[in-house]
């Protein structure tokens, strides 16, 4: 870990405008898609950060031609109109892109490709057994190179078949994201089967938009079973605008709640297809007022009092529930989000053990965390964990009479890496 150190003093007031940064759900999935379609896209307010430049990176290697704009906020792709194929055997890293990591997977065994997917010591800890296994049904040719179930992978590519296919929802929805997405590849008419309970269902509805804005339909039985029709191809839809993040928003909107002021966020809106979006409902039930426009939201603050909640369709913006909390009467339960433990860290421990540091009582269950909140908080220094979501959502201590400590603030490049700058553009002293 990096020895840097970024101290939030107090603040006493929070107002302002924020404009959030694209969607990293969007852009990855648009890029991907982009890729393989036939036609050139126009892809703006791309989000730049680490998550999308290895995305970039990824397609640059496999032969994919694009422009990316020096603000790296505009791409044009021309798309392959097709599966990938390349040559040489290639190696592609890709950080802890999760984004990048299981949709590519999905795409490249379907293509005619030699590849080695690599990531971060963290990535190798992060499960696509499920994945592979669905692939492997469908025909691939995909062994592990260190741990049976986690990357790096070895992807040997070609033409797969489809059919009848089934996946386990149960740990992450982004293996169904990456099957869905490359099923149009697939020579057969394929039925995916979800197993076990499907997880973060909000993003399935991201990946169906993305993959219609693209020209593939697919028939959605309940979120049960999934029917992609063969011989659709993806069709450049020209431009593709991403929506602002809305995770990326949920630190903003938090902190209008907790110390508003007025905060209105801009780039997400009422009709935003994140399911993330669904955070400012979290906020409304604390007690804060929630105004919803085309194009913005807005929050006022008010006295919050604690919730007890499902949160597994918001499992990104859930942490900032955990760190609103501290300024809620009475304690708050977030439940139903085992899966924090597989993603940038195991969340629910790194959550527990940090917030715990600020002389905070917190349970830490199997799936569920409850926090309950100190009448003054001690000033620490919280430790990040390489996780961008641990740094955003403990700066909110600021609003705290006590200052905080935000170990290595640069983790917060995996997907906003100007995150503190635009947070104390609403910060008044
Ligand atoms: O598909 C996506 O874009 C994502 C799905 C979610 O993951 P899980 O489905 O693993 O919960 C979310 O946490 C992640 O940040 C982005
Ligand atoms: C879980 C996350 O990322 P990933 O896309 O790598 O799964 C996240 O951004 O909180």
């Amino acid at each position: 870990m990096s020895v840097e150190q970024l101290t939030l003093q107090p603040v006493s007031r929070v107002d302002g405008t924020v404009n959030v940064p694209g969607s990293k759900s969007l852009s990855n999935r648009a890029l991907l898609l982009a890729a393989l379609a036939k036609g050139q896209t126009t892809l703006t307010n791309l989000l730049d950060s680490d998550d999308i430049r290895h995305m970039l990176d990824a397609l640059k290697l496999l032969g994919v031609e694009y422009v990316l704009s020096e603000s790296k906020t505009e791409c044009t792709v021309t798309g392959l109109g097709g599966a990938f194929s390349s040559g040489a055997a290639l190696e592609l890293f890709l950080g802890n892109a999760g984004t990048a990591m299981r949709p590519l997977c999905a795409a490249l065994a379907a293509s005619d490709v030699t590849v080695e997917l690599t990531g971060e010591p963290r990535m190798e800890e992060r499960p696509i057994g499920d994945l592979v296994e669905a692939l492997v049904d469908a025909g691939a040719d995909i062994t592990y190179l260190k741990n049976p179930g986690y990357p790096p992978l070895k992807i040997t590519g070609g033409q797969l078949k489809g059919g009848q296919l089934s996946v386990d929802g149960s740990v992450s929805s982004q293996f169904l994201t990456a099957l869905l997405m490359a099923a149009p590849l697939f020579s057969e008419d394929t039925t995916i089967s979800i197993k076990g309970e499907l997880v973060s269902k909000p993003y399935i509805d991201i990946t169906l938009d993305t993959m219609a804005k693209f020209g593939v339909t697919v028939e959605n039985n309940n979120y049960q079973t999934f029917v992609i029709k063969a011989g659709q191809p993806y069709i450049a839809p020209a431009t593709f605008m991403v929506e602002g993040d809305a995770s990326s928003a949920s630190y903003f909107l938090a902190a209008g709640a907790i110390k508003g002021g007025t905060v209105k966020v801009t780039g997400i809106g009422k009709h935003s297809i994140q399911g993330d979006i669904r955070f400012a409902d979290v906020l409304e039930a604390m007690g804060a007022k929630i105004a919803w426009f085309d194009d913005c939201v807005v929050v006022r603050g008010a006295p919050l009092k604690g919730v007890d909640m499902d949160m597994n369709h918001i499992p990104d913006a859930a942490m900032t529930i955990a760190t609103t909390a501290l300024f809620a009467e009475g304690e708050t339960c977030i439940r139903n989000i085992y899966n924090w433990r597989v993603k940038e860290t195991d969340r629910l421990y790194a959550m527990a053990t940090e917030l715990r540091k600020l002389g905070v009582e917190v349970e830490e269950g199997h799936d569920f965390i409850r926090v309950t909140p100190a009448a003054s908080l001690k000033h620490a220094a919280i430790d990040t964990y390489n996780d961008h979501r641990i740094a955003m959502c403990f700066s909110l201590i600021a609003l705290s009479d006590t200052a905080v400590t935000i170990n290595d603030p640069a983790c917060t490049a995996k997907t906003f890496p100007d995150y503190f700058s635009r947070f104390a553009t609403i910060c008044h002293r």
